[in-house]
């Protein structure tokens, strides 16, 4: 190995240790925007979910005893006295003799003790015809069913995912207290770029690690904006990133960390020790940066700028970035991607990797006799997207690795997750043009 290269996982650790030492901002937020943040406080429902006993089907609801013995040939008739559709509230009462017509989710009438489903029935309203028997407790959801008063229903330090929200929501919380999920700002430099939507002339490259930044970011959990520096001008870099503290919690740059003669992110940064900057065992990926800036309240807002080639800053983000970003928001999966992020896939191909650095090869994946198998996506360059786009995965050949042969198993770390595979699987869809 290149001795100058520091091995990834001990940039990663340096990383992480960085972010680290930035404290956690614990925030109540209104119960809705908790989505894919992690609780601050064990939740305790004050209510029973459901509130009152309501009814598993539409049909009649009884009493079992008025009912004993009923069937097709011998059904019993009762007087239909009332209709309780879902969303009733006032208290209704079932006399002996009698059903009430009860929709799913409608409030158990008081003095009913089961519930007869509609296609047990001919369905009038006026009087019923009972066709069976009802078991005991038919078709009825007692009170604090599913959830009782003064349960605790969720940990402190559980991801609030879509489950859990719905959880949250069904118990009343209006409002929650969660760990404050950083808020992200990405900076991309470069006087060759373009905003997205324009069509690059000679010497023009459209800003597209801005977008891919942010949209991942967002599909991580994290709220992200993008930013674009004035111009490789250290100055105004100086100037923008004054301004941009004040509105993050974590700065990510992109390009300007190389050994070029306009690398302004490293020029500015490098000044008065604010980031430490330095080449990483990995491919691609290799300058790196990472170190602390101070908002004007004495806020410290970690800055970790990663390289400008489109390829190398979405594999930095994956390896860097998202697990520093998991660690401040205390995911419960940790820093390390989670086993989910994550499979074990067997090559099919054979290719070289580069000595003494960790690759981090842009693969496809599909289901083979004993599991997932990978192949090469395409060119590996650091400036392909083709490549990136069309694969599943990135394979991580270990730094000792120099040929990848058949056969070899690689981890791979997910780049979607497999359950909406969308590369492989879809076909090409019609041609359709919108102004
Ligand atoms: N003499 C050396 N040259 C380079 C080295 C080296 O060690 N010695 N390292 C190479 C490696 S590896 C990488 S990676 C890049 C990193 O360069 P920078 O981080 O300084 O990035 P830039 O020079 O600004 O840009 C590199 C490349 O990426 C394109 N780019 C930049 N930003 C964007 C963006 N927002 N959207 C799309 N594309 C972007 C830019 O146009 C360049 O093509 O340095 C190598 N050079
Ligand atoms: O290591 Mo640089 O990140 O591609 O190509």
């Amino acid at each position: 190995m290149a001795s100058d290269l520091v091995p990834l996982e001990q940039h990663r650790a340096a990383v992480l240790a960085a972010c680290g030492q930035v404290p956690r901002r614990v925030v109540t937020v209104p119960v809705l925007e908790a989505h894919g943040a992690v609780l601050a406080e064990d939740v305790v429902s004050a209510v029973d979910v459901p509130v009152c006993a309501n009814s598993a089907m539409d049909g009649y609801a009884v009493r079992r005893a008025d009912v004993l013995g009923a069937s097709a040939e011998r059904p019993v008739v009762l007087p239909v006295t009332d209709d309780v559709p879902a969303g009733r509230t006032d208290l209704v009462t079932l006399a002996p003799g009698t059903a009430i017509r009860i929709m799913t989710g409608a409030p158990v009438p008081e003095g009913a003790d089961a519930v007869i489903p509609v296609e047990l029935t001919d369905r009038r309203t006026d009087q019923v015809r009972l066709l069976a028997e009802p078991r005991p407790a038919a078709h009825v959801r007692p009170a604090g069913d599913d959830v009782r008063r003064g349960q605790v229903v969720l940990a402190a330090g559980t991801l609030v995912d879509a489950r859990v929200l719905a959880l949250l929501v069904s118990v009343g919380r209006p409002q929650v207290a969660v760990v404050a999920p950083p808020r992200v700002t990405v900076l991309t430099t470069g006087d060759e770029l373009l905003e997205p939507g324009a069509l690059p002339g000679h010497g023009e490259v459209v800003d597209s690690n801005g977008p891919m930044l942010v949209a991942a970011l967002r599909e991580h959990g994290f709220p992200a904006v993008r930013a674009r520096a004035a111009g490789d001008d250290e100055a105004a870099f100086e100037r923008t990133l004054t301004e941009l503290v004040e509105g993050c919690d974590v700065l990510v740059t992109t390009g300007g960390v190389s050994a070029g003669a306009y690398d302004v992110v490293k020029a500015v940064l490098s000044r008065g020790g604010r980031a430490t900057f330095r080449g990483v065992a990995m491919q691609p990926g290799k300058p790196q940066g990472f170190g602390t800036l101070e908002a004007a309240d004495g806020r410290r807002v970690p800055v970790l700028t990663l390289p400008g080639n489109p390829v190398s800053a979405m594999v930095s983000y994956l390896v860097f970035v998202l697990p520093a970003l998991r660690q401040l928001a205390a995911h419960p999966a940790g820093p390390d991607a989670a086993d989910r992020d994550q499979v074990v896939a067997v090559a099919d191909d054979a290719w070289r990797a580069p000595a003494g650095r960790t690759q981090l090869a842009r693969v496809t994946l599909h289901r083979g006799d004993g599991g997932w198998r990978l192949r090469l996506a395409g060119g590996q360059g650091s400036h392909m997207l083709g490549a990136l786009a069309a694969a599943d995965a990135l394979a991580v050949v270990p730094a000792a690795v120099e040929e990848v042969r058949p056969g070899m198993p690689l981890t791979c770390l997910l780049l979607h997750p497999l359950a909406t595979h969308p590369t492989s699987s879809h076909p090409a869809p019609e041609q359709e043009s919108r102004p």
